[in-house]
């Protein structure tokens, strides 16, 4: 009889190893002495150690050309968050349903999948939020739609009967070195002469998370998966447990970066119904023109209200604590973009 050899545990894959997050999670994964394959609708670097495998989450021959002999999986893959309807509920529900039945199939023992903070998140303030939250039942966008969806079938297929473990990381505006969308899209509104105002008051909390704590956060889950572990088929926050004001965040970049800081305060229900008004016009004139504005009704409730989150489950059950500080990551972030620096 034909005996199954068991996958290495230092065997893993990253779907959407390509990205942002993925990448850095590749090179940490590589450190601590795993092999990796990444699985990416694209392949934006190369590695050793790294094997590589171009291809849609959602087609799942292709996957399960990735996932042979691995006994780990990390699910980083999302389309950006500026896509439409139709792709987030193809990526992020199908294609995560596809990525669990191409695990199950493999063999693949344990699936750690990111999520975001933002699936408890309605538009409203959230101070100090627990997991315990319950699901937005009024999402903001169709990403934080399908990302709730995606999350719930991730953790719905936990079964330690058939050996199968899964786990949510749900972090909170990631940021760092080759962050493809926070810092540039905060020096292009800034050169734009757009960055001068302060939407609402200015004193609401938000938690920034450095990429770094985020991938900690993610291989401290991978390596408690076990059977009967309590962590098995829950989400945790991962923050840097340092809540800041939103416009100090902004200020520290953009003043790090060598641009003024906003200075001149906007009522947040005035810019709020501006948002709106502005999306809807251009979902009108999207036959004739297409313009994307900078302040969309998603950014100016993110600017404009409290949104930190409790890590304290990550803490008791992972055991996780930040490794890298605010100070030191907005020091390394801002240092890792010159060619984002103000020119004048
Ligand atoms: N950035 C943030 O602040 C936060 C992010 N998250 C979550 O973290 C994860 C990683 O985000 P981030 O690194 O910022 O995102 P990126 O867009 O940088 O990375 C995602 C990667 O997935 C790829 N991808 C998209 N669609 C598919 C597909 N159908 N098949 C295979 N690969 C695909 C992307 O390719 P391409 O670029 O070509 O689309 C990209 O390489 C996502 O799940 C996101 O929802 C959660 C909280 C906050
Ligand atoms: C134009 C300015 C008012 C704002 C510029 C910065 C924003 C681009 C970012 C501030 C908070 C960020 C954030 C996300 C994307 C980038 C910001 C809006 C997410 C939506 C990314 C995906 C998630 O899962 C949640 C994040 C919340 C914070």
């Amino acid at each position: 009889m034909a005996t199954r050899v068991r996958p290495s545990s230092k065997r893993c894959a990253v779907i959407g190893g390509s990205g942002f997050l993925g990448r850095h999670l590749v090179e940490k994964l590589l450190d601590r002495g795993y092999s990796v394959s990444v699985f990416d609708i694209r392949q934006s670097y190369e590695l050793p150690g790294v094997t590589f495998y171009q291809g849609d989450l959602c087609d799942k021959q292709a996957l399960l050309a990735a996932l042979k002999d691995v006994s780990l999986v990390f699910h980083c893959a999302s389309p950006s968050p500026a896509s439409d309807r139709a792709l987030f509920e193809r990526v992020n529900i199908q294609g995560t349903q596809t990525v669990i039945q191409a695990c199950i199939e493999s063999g693949v023992q344990r699936l750690v999948l990111t999520s975001s903070a933002s699936v408890v998140f309605e538009g409203t303030d959230i101070k100090n939020g627990r997991e315990d939250l319950p699901y937005a039942k009024k999402p903001i966008d169709y990403y934080t739609k399908t990302k709730i969806e995606q999350e719930k079938l991730v953790l719905k297929a936990c079964d330690n009967q058939k050996g199968f473990l899964t786990v949510a990381i749900r972090p909170h505006g990631i940021f760092g070195p080759r962050d493809p969308q926070l810092v540039p899209i905060l020096v292009d509104t800034a050169r734009r002469g757009k960055m001068k105002f302060i939407i609402g008051d200015g004193t609401n909390l938000v938690d920034f998370t450095f990429v770094e704590n985020v991938v900690h956060g993610h291989i401290l889950a991978a390596e408690r998966l076990r059977a009967d572990s309590p962590i098995c088929g829950k989400p945790y926050h991962i923050t840097n447990d340092e809540p800041i004001l939103f416009w100090d965040f902004m200020s520290q970049v953009l003043v790090g970066l060598g641009y003024p800081p906003p200075r001149y305060y906007l009522p947040y229900s005035l810019v709020y119904g501006l948002a709106l008004l502005l999306w809807l016009l251009s979902v009108l004139l999207s036959p004739l023109i297409s313009f994307k504005p900078t302040f969309t009704p998603m950014r100016v409730a993110l600017a404009g209200t409290h949104h930190y989150y409790s890590c304290k489950r990550a803490k008791e059950d992972l055991g996780y604590t930040p490794v890298v500080s605010l100070k030191d990551a907005i020091a390394r972030t801002v240092e890792s973009y010159p060619h984002l620096r103000c020119e004048a």
